[in-house]
């Protein structure tokens, strides 16, 4: 576990070179902004200067590799720094309602006159246009307009949002990461940058896709909570093991389900066929007090040798130290002890390698990246007795 990687390895990630400007937000620009750095992007946070309370409320954990610049666009020489600021860069992860960015001056239109090169992300969570275009929101609001919440949750209760997973990070982050690098994909055969439009809902819709058009095999002919993906199966649950632990079951080819009767010690013969939906509430009942005979351990040394699709639910401690997650890296440790999960997918020549380094503070990095970018110390000296940028300040996140 933990394994670090070389200088030489971080320099020849699949995004080196391309140079990111991520506007600090909430959970999903973060998760994308930290992809793209993971993955050897140069990221630079774009941070409001600690004295608002709004800064000092930010709370991003989700900063690792990146740096931060800390700045005030509401200052017009703020804003004038960062439309300078892309000129020069590749990418823009904007993380803002719908006209905020219009209102600074710094809009679509203005920046790509400028850098006709530049990938302006917009990640929002009802999209640039439509009705709910301008109206504040979250993850579960997100979710509820995709369609998508109305599927999930267990029989006769109410639908459920599994954490903000799914719109804030799986159709919101990783689908903004994903458009990003298309559009990098296509810039090197046309020259040109263009406007993302990443829209929650529709992301996490789209991730929805084999839901909506596997509709007509009767796969959700149910109500909620009784179909065979969505805890109606018997086969296809998570039981309580006798030491108050769980194990998740995904028996679904009649092959596997046949293994996981005999790991139960039934009798195939003894046993309703599978696909008997009518039976599936009695069978789950049956299955629950088997389960309920073993610890986890028990049932694991029964079913990890075999094709019963058994496994064990395991806490975030117990899945870092797991056999099997142990022997693939999957989970790595930064300078600081903490244990977070590896990027993912794992690239055959040229994989991520993650920073070890601990989050920057807010405004640790301003003079070096201005001077990076081309400023003068001058320059810098200017704007910082004006008041629009902040220097590195480590009071600020303590
Ligand atoms: C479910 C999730 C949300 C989870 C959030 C949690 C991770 C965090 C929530 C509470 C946090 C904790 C808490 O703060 C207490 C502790 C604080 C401590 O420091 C850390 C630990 C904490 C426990 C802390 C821990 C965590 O951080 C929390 C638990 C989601 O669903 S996230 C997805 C949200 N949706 C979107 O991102 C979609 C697009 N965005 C929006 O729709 C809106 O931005 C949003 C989210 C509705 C917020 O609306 P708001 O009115 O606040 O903003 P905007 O309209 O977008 O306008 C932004 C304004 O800010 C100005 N601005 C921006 N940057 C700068 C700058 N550099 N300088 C100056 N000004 C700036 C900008 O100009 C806008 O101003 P105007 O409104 O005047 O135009």
């Amino acid at each position: 576990m933990y394994g670090r990687s070389t200088a030489a390895q971080a320099a020849a990630m699949a995004l080196s070179g391309v140079r990111v400007l991520e506007l600090a937000g909430l959970a999903p620009a973060p998760l994308c902004g930290m992809i793209l750095a993971d993955f050897g992007a140069q990221v630079v946070r774009v941070d409001r200067p600690s004295r608002s309370a709004a800064a000092l409320a930010h709370g991003d954990v989700q900063a690792r590799g990146k740096r931060s610049l800390a700045l005030d666009l509401k200052q017009p020489q703020g804003a004038a720094v960062l439309r300078r600021l892309c000129g020069a860069a590749d990418v823009l992860i904007e993380p803002f309602r719908h006209g905020v960015m219009e209102r600074l001056g710094l809009g679509p239109e203005v920046l790509l006159q400028e850098n006709p090169r530049l990938i302006y992300a917009r990640l929002t969570g009802f999209g640039q246009t439509g009705k709910y275009a301008k109206s504040a929101g979250h993850d579960i609001n997100y979710l509820a307009l995709s369609g998508v919440l109305s599927k999930l949750g267990r029989k006769n209760e109410n639908p459920y949002a599994p954490v903000n997973l799914l719109a804030d990070f799986a159709g919101g982050g990783v689908m903004c990461a994903l458009g990003i690098v298309i559009a990098l994909f296509e810039r090197a055969r046309s020259g040109r940058g263009q406007v993302i439009d990443a829209s929650m809902v529709e992301g996490v819709a789209y991730l929805s896709s084999f839901l909506w058009k596997s509709q007509n095999l009767g796969l959700w002919s149910q109500p909620r909570g009784e179909n065979l993906l969505d805890s109606g199966a018997p086969f296809y649950e998570i039981y309580r093991t006798s030491d108050g632990k769980f194990v998740a079951v995904g028996a679904i080819e009649p092959k596997f389900y046949n293994q996981l009767i005999k790991g139960l010690g039934l009798n195939l013969d003894e046993l309703p066929s599978q696909m008997s939906f009518s039976h599936w509430p009695e069978m789950k009942k049956k299955f629950a007090s088997v389960f309920a005979q073993k610890t986890q351990a028990e049932w694991c040394s029964v079913f990890d040798s075999t094709d019963a699709c058994v496994t064990p639910v395991l806490s975030f401690e117990d899945a870092a130290s797991h056999q099997h997650n142990k022997e693939r890296n999957s989970f790595i440790k930064n300078d600081e002890e903490e244990i977070s999960p590896r990027p993912a997918p794992v690239l055959s020549r040229t994989p991520a390698v993650p920073s070890c380094k601990r989050d920057p503070f807010i405004g640790e990095h301003t003079e070096e990246i201005l001077l990076e970018y081309g400023f003068t110390k001058q320059e810098i000296d200017k704007l910082y007795s004006d008041k629009a940028i902040e220097l590195k300040d480590l009071k600020a996140n303590l």
